[in-house]
């Protein structure tokens, strides 16, 4: 990567509140024109890598650079390239969607705040609720005006922090079609997510951050190949017969689901497990209610790599 195409620069950031460590060296490097989806569970320290990279809180320890300019020293430089979509809504809802993009064009000293907005408006489909107060729309209208907003100054790195969060299925997917649209403009995006299908659908690159460390960075492809290519699933319809399986699988990677009496089986040769496991339970008389082969998803990976890393902390 030339230095010309990294769009942002992490190196040994480190954050603590009152002593208690929450980035512990965190390093990335993000190319532009990509989309890069920083993944943790609640608390592992997206939100403060955000604020971190965005200025908004001033790290311990690093270099971040955004485009070339240094968070701290060049702060004011890296206000003009980048932009920020936080967890909560930035929208007045005592305007209107217009009023809202308006105003926040005029804190731009943008020549013409209307036409901008406007533009906005009609690229996120929001022009026929234009005049309407924000307080009346939707939570998916109210997210796209919020990335609307972001959006005012043409920022050429975007940040999102978890933007999906609480729309609904159809809302999302539009979200994310939004997304995709803005890197295929040029525009680098930051998105943190705890979505796993979100980051699947959309990221270029993916980190996963646990306890204030990136424990993998990679592809989509590169972060699968961490574990076996395919997993086979059975479901059966007692606990007693559920069990009798687990008895019976000594060699393979399995992972038991006693909630569900679901048993997976993680494998490079899914065909020839899924018939062995079949003729093996048949010759024990285990019903079998369902079966199903699937590639792991990025979920699978994320719990893997936390249990595993769980695992040799606790020795
Ligand atoms: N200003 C603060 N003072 C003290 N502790 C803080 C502060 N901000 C964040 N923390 C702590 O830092 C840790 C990481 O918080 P952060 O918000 O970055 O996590 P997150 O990954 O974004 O979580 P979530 O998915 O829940 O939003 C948490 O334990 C949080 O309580």
């Amino acid at each position: 990567m030339s230095s010309d195409s990294i769009a942002i620069n992490v190196k040994g950031l480190k954050k603590s509140y009152k002593g208690v460590s929450v980035l512990n060296d965190v390093n990335f490097t993000i190319e532009s024109g990509t989309i890069f989806s920083l993944l943790g569970s609640n608390g592992a320290g997206k939100t403060t890598t955000i604020k971190a990279l965005t200025t908004l809180i001033k790290p311990d320890d690093g270099d971040i650079s955004i485009c070339g300019y240094d968070v701290i020293k060049q702060s004011y430089k890296v206000h003009e390239v980048i932009s920020l979509t936080g967890q909560f809504s930035a929208v007045d809802e005592t305007l209107t969607g217009f009023e809202n993009l308006v105003i926040i064009g005029k804190l731009h000293h943008l020549r013409k705040p209307k036409e901008r907005a406007n533009e906005l408006l009609s690229y996120f489909d929001l022009t026929h609720s234009s005049n309407r107060l924000v307080s009346t729309y939707s939570g998916g209208m109210r997210r796209k005006l919020d990335i609307a907003m972001s959006l005012i100054n043409s920022p050429t790195v975007l940040f999102l922090d978890e933007p999906t969060t609480g729309l609904d299925p159809q809302s999302r997917h539009n979200m994310w079609d939004i997304i995709r649209d803005l890197k295929k403009s040029g525009t680098t995006i930051f998105l943190t997510t705890q979505y796993l299908e979100e980051a699947e659908q959309l990221a270029d690159n993916i980190a996963i951050l646990d306890k204030g460390e990136i424990i993998v960075e990679g592809t989509l492809n590169d972060l699968k190949k961490l574990l076996p290519q395919e997993k086979v699933e059975f479901i059966f319809p007692t606990e007693q017969e559920f069990k009798k399986a687990i008895s019976l699988l000594i060699g393979y990677k399995v992972i038991p689901h006693s909630e569900s009496n679901r048993l997976t089986v993680y494998t490079c040769e899914a065909i020839n497990v899924l018939t062995k496991l079949f003729q093996l339970f048949t010759s024990h008389n285990i019903d079998i209610k369902d079966f199903s082969r699937k590639s792991p998803s990025l979920e699978d990976v994320f719990l893997t790599l936390i249990g595993e890393k769980e695992a040799l902390a606790n020795g």
